[in-house]
């Protein structure tokens, strides 16, 4: 037998770590240049011996990706050199998950559940995942949306250990250089923020990083897409935040923003070092970017790069999704309702889009369906002569010949919409009077409180059933437990773009498509709606279950490859004849393995537990 070990590997491991092992390790150095001009070295190893990707003894342990706590056999704990560093009990994958789920709820406070998890994701990797992948409903509030928000608010004091990528402005000539810092070689898709709009709770410059972290962790649990395959990155330009420039807490770069062209330049020569490192296939997932930068960015990079904005495209994805489950309640096609938005942002200038798009495969114009759609900023009705000025941009697609109006109850009681959505971060903003007015125009009144975290939602669930007789169909960004009202009990869905990223994520990577189209999110949109049962929409949710979240993803992942195979944007080649089953070949597992080498000669008990194991001749110190 004949391998070759990286020298990285081989200089963390003791001598003693390797005892036993009938191989060689030869001073032989053999040195492989990567594509990017970099090179590999590794050691060659000739006889019997571990995998290349073994660990042996303490450092098994520490290393999350392969630990397994007590999980390891005698054989094994005796193979890895690992004997004796743990107490003698053996514990299945599944006690020690019952013993998580007995600690997190020890906890009573949501901040140290996210504590317990982010310690758990560093200690034990398939532990982490499998307890998240299968306790999703109980678990996403906490890693995702509202507590990911309230650790990014403390991410100064919570700090523990890295995990992710920060690159600052001051790295500006050398991303490359900081990307190939990144211990993995093979990451297929990047989470990016530059921390300026976390969430609704505005600019948290580096403390944003919880959100790729957060998202990520959801491509995993969500989507099966291997953890090492996953770079959460946040670029530090700076924050503008005065609190966090004065909070001795703060980590990140203490400067205000930077802007013009030498961000530009930056995130430019950011795209352009992913590419040179992971390649052009590399899906790039820009995050929680302001409003002026996001819109810029996708237009800019879309057609360049694999990349696509979650906030813009992932967040019009759930809603549309939401609005054509909704046809099955009130019988209306999406272009037989009228629209007012609360915000004219990423989020809700993204939905408009991609609602108007529905519309139009509805057979209505795009001028008809825009017509249909009215929009409230920070200074009022989107109107073609407001006296802030002329509108830019999308905005100017959704501007009204209207007076300017800056009161939303004016707007909301003038134009009597059939569907109301906030995606504002204005915390409370719907009140009952406005909730009170759409049951008034309507049956069935539509209401989507989409900002996050729970804190900034537009109402609460309970003020949306109180305040509509229980007639409205309710959604929000983050959860709200089950409200009663009357004799029912509703369980309002989660509109939250957690339902699309990680299918669309996983499609793009497994067909290798280059550029992300918009056609992508409105699939993944009816694939959602296609899982919602009428029990969902007996109980007021225009979403699946968080529970049927994982199905969802394989869904939009196969119908994304169907798509792109038949539009001839994939470059996986052959196409695979069952793409569930090459789908799944290529997803992460979260059980527990054999820890042992194939290669590895299994010694008899007797063995183990009498001789001592020989020492190895070794060629390296
Ligand atoms: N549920 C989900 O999946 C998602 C939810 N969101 C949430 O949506 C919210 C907005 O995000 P995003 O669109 O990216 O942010 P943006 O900053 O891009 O947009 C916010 C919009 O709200 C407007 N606005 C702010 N305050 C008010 C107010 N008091 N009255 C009227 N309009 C107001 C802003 O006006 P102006 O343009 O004049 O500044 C802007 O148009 C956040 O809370 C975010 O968490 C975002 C993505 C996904
Ligand atoms: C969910 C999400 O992406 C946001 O609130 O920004
Ligand atoms: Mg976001």
């Amino acid at each position: 037998m004949f391998a070759l070990i990286p020298r990285s590997v081989i200089s963390g491991l003791s001598k003693s770590a390797i005892q036993g092992q009938k191989g060689v390790l030869t001073e032989t150095l053999k040195v492989i240049k990567n594509e990017d001009g970099s090179k590999r070295e590794y050691h060659e190893v000739c006889g019997d011996f571990l995998t290349p990707s073994q660990v042996m003894g303490i450092d098994h342990l520490r290393d999350p990706r392969l630990n397994k706590g007590l999980a390891f056999t005698l054989e094994e704990r005796q193979a890895l050199g690992i004997h004796g560093l743990q107490p003698a009990r053996f514990k299945s994958q599944e006690e020690q998950l019952e013993l998580c789920r007995i600690s997190i709820e020890r906890y009573q406070e949501d901040l140290n559940k996210y504590l317990y998890l982010t310690e758990l994701h560093d200690r034990n990797e398939k532990l982490f995942f499998r307890l998240l992948s299968e306790n999703i409903e109980r678990l996403m509030p906490i890693v995702y949306t509202p507590t990911v928000g309230l650790a990014c608010q403390k991410f100064g004091l919570i700090y523990r250990r890295p995990r992710g990528l920060f690159i600052t402005i001051n790295d500006v000539g050398h991303c490359f250089d900081v990307l190939k810092n990144w211990p993995e070689p093979n990451v297929r898709a990047i989470v990016v923020t530059d921390g300026e709009r976390i969430l609704g709770l505005g600019d948290l410059g580096a403390c944003g990083m919880g959100i790729p972290v957060g998202k990520l962790a959801l491509y995993t649990a969500l989507a099966g897409i291997p953890p090492h395959q996953c770079l959460p990155i946040v670029l530090d330009t700076g924050t503008n935040n005065e609190k966090l420039l004065e909070d001795p807490l703060y980590v990140g770069l203490r400067q205000k923003r930077v802007t013009g062209k030498l961000y530009d330049d930056f995130i430019d020569e950011f795209m352009e070092g992913v590419v040179k490192r992971y390649g052009q296939n590399t899906l790039i997932q820009f995050e929680d970017f302001g409003n002026h930068n996001a819109f810029r960015f996708l237009d800019r990079y879309r057609d360049n790069y694999c990349t696509f904005n979650d906030d813009i495209q992932g967040t019009a994805s759930v809603a549309v999704s939401g609005l054509i489950a909704s046809k099955r309640v009130t019988g209306k096609k999406i272009s037989d309702n009228r629209f007012v938005f609360l915000g004219a942002g990423e989020a809700a200038i993204g939905i408009a889009d991609l609602c108007v798009k529905a519309m139009e495969s509805e057979g209505i114009s795009q001028e008809e369906a825009r017509s249909k759609i009215w929009m409230v900023d920070i200074d009022g009705l989107l109107a073609k002569d407001r006296p802030e000025g002329h509108l830019e941009g999308h905005k100017a697609y959704y501007a009204k010949d209207h007076a300017p109006v800056k009161d939303f109850a004016q707007v909301v009681n003038e134009i009597k919409p059939s569907i109301l959505i906030g995606a504002s971060a204005a915390a409370g903003a719907f009140t009952p009077e406005i909730l009170k007015a759409m049951a008034s125009f309507n049956e069935r009144p539509i209401i989507f409180a989409l900002s996050n975290p729970t804190s900034k939602a537009e109402c609460t669930a309970e003020q949306a059933y109180v305040n509509t007789e229980g007639r409205c169909i309710f959604s929000s960004g983050s959860p709200f437990p089950p409200v009663k009202f009357g004799d029912k009990v509703f369980q309002p869905g989660q509109g939250n773009n957690a339902y699309i990223f990680p299918g669309v994520s996983l499609g793009v990577i497994l067909g290798g498509i280059h550029h992300i189209r918009e056609e992508l999110f409105l699939i993944a949109a009816e694939c959602v709606a296609n899982n919602v049962t009428e029990e969902d929409l007996a109980k007021g949710s225009l979403y699946p279950p968080l529970s049927v979240i994982k199905e969802c993803s394989m869904q939009i992942a196969i119908k994304i490859l169907d798509y792109a195979y038949q539009e001839r944007i994939a470059s996986v080649y052959p196409e695979p004849k069952d793409k569930r089953a090459y789908i799944e070949s290529h997803q992460y597992n979260y059980n527990y393995e054999p820890s042992l080498p194939i290669t590895w000669q299994w010694p008899t008990a007797k063995y183990i537990k009498t001789k001592p194991l020989e020492p190895t001749k070794l060629g390296h110190k």
